[in-house]
């Protein structure tokens, strides 16, 4: 069946759940578009601020109606509620209440970036495989909604298998657990996936997998500063974030706005990587600093944030990353993956 024929019978099926105060959900406005793919569907009910309980059985009974229809699809349900005063951020600010921290994860780090194409993703895939080498347990969540890549770094098809009790069980790829928030969209859709939607579905990936016990979870965000980093920082201790960029300035700008942003919402930055840093030619093994290298580390300087090291702009990085085999974990000897490891352990001197 098409996707709009599922997404209308599933209307058609809310217009028998009642809302309080009267009415059908079907009917009632704040409810979302009914996105449906492959592998989920997910709506978001809006309801005024204090209304959240009382919308429960509607969320529930809209959830049972959605499963019947959707047969093997994930579906994700939200309520969400509008606070009516934004909350305030600045320096020194208190965390926001209603942080907490994921079942069966010790220590999240996310990795972000001021802007795209920076190399972000393939940052995060190595580094997650070289905290592996420390002997960590380690998991990658893949939440960037607008260029999820982590399933082709890592070699992954397919979707994440659903336990009976709804709970996903994660890809497991080069010792990581690995989920993708790409699994769950098809080509062409992110842009439906925004607010409510993107961020209860990510919601949902992070806390309805069964992570089976990992000492760090990697998030690889979105780039830029939006709804995803929002809800995340918000919701979930994220107890640092490294942040990608290249040695050119407007990267290096925009890594900056990223930076205040963390800031503003009082998650610690662990420190600022430079990829694609310095070129290694493959037959001689010169260094060649084709950016004027160093402008990351001179940022960090000004910006008061650890630098964390260069990696360098090497062939094998992206062939390697092109054909799912991460340098890290298939050239454990290369200068690549010294690289990595050198930024992973200055990570972990930095986070307990
Ligand atoms: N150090 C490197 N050397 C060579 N190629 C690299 C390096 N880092 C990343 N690349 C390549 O650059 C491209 C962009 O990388 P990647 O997808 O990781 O960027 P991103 O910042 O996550 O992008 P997006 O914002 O689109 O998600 C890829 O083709 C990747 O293989």
């Amino acid at each position: 069946m098409a996707d709009t024929d599922l997404s209308a019978q599933i209307k058609n099926a809310l217009a028998d759940v009642e809302i309080p105060g009267g009415g059908d959900l079907a009917s009632y406005g704040g409810l979302s578009d009914i996105i449906v793919t492959p592998g989920a569907i997910a709506f978001a009910i809006a309801v005024a601020p204090g209304m959240e309980a009382a919308f429960g059985p509607a969320r529930e009974q809209a959830q049972q109606r959605a499963q019947a229809l959707g047969g093997a699809r994930k579906v994700m349900v939200s309520l969400t509620a509008e606070k009516s005063n934004a909350p305030k951020f600045g320096h020194g600010a208190p965390q926001p209440q209603g942080k907490t921290r994921v079942d069966g994860v010790k220590r999240i780090i996310a990795v972000g970036s001021g802007k795209g194409g920076v190399g972000k993703s393939t940052t995060a895939v190595n580094i997650a495989l070289a905290l592996a080498a420390e002997g960590l347990k380690v998991g990658v969540l893949d939440a960037d909604l607008y260029g999820p890549s982590v399933p082709k770094l890592l070699g992954i098809e397919g979707k994440p298998a659903i336990r009976d009790d709804g709970i996903f069980t994660p890809h497991e790829a080069f010792g990581l657990k690995v989920m993708s928030i790409g699994s769950m969209l098809v080509p062409g859709q992110a842009v439906v996936w925004r607010g409510p939607m993107a961020t209860s579905g990510l919601r949902q990936l992070l806390r309805e997998t069964d992570w089976g016990g990992l000492d760090v979870l990697v998030i690889d965000l979105p780039p830029g500063t939006g709804d995803i980093h929002i809800a995340l920082f918000q919701q979930t201790v994220v107890d640092g974030v490294v942040i990608v960029s290249t040695p050119q300035d407007l990267a290096l700008i925009d890594a900056q706005k990223a930076i205040d942003m963390l800031r503003r919402m009082s998650v610690p930055v662990i420190g600022l990587v430079e990829n694609m840093s310095y070129f290694i030619a493959p037959d001689t093994g010169h260094r060649y600093d084709i950016f004027g290298t160093g402008g990351a580390e001179q940022a960090a300087e000004r910006l008061d944030i650890p630098f964390l090291g260069p990696i360098p702009l090497v062939m094998s990085i992206r062939e390697g990353s092109d054909a799912g085999a991460p340098p890290v974990a298939v050239e454990p000897n290369g200068p690549e993956t010294a690289a990595y490891r050198s930024i992973a352990r200055r990570l972990l001197a930095r986070v307990p």
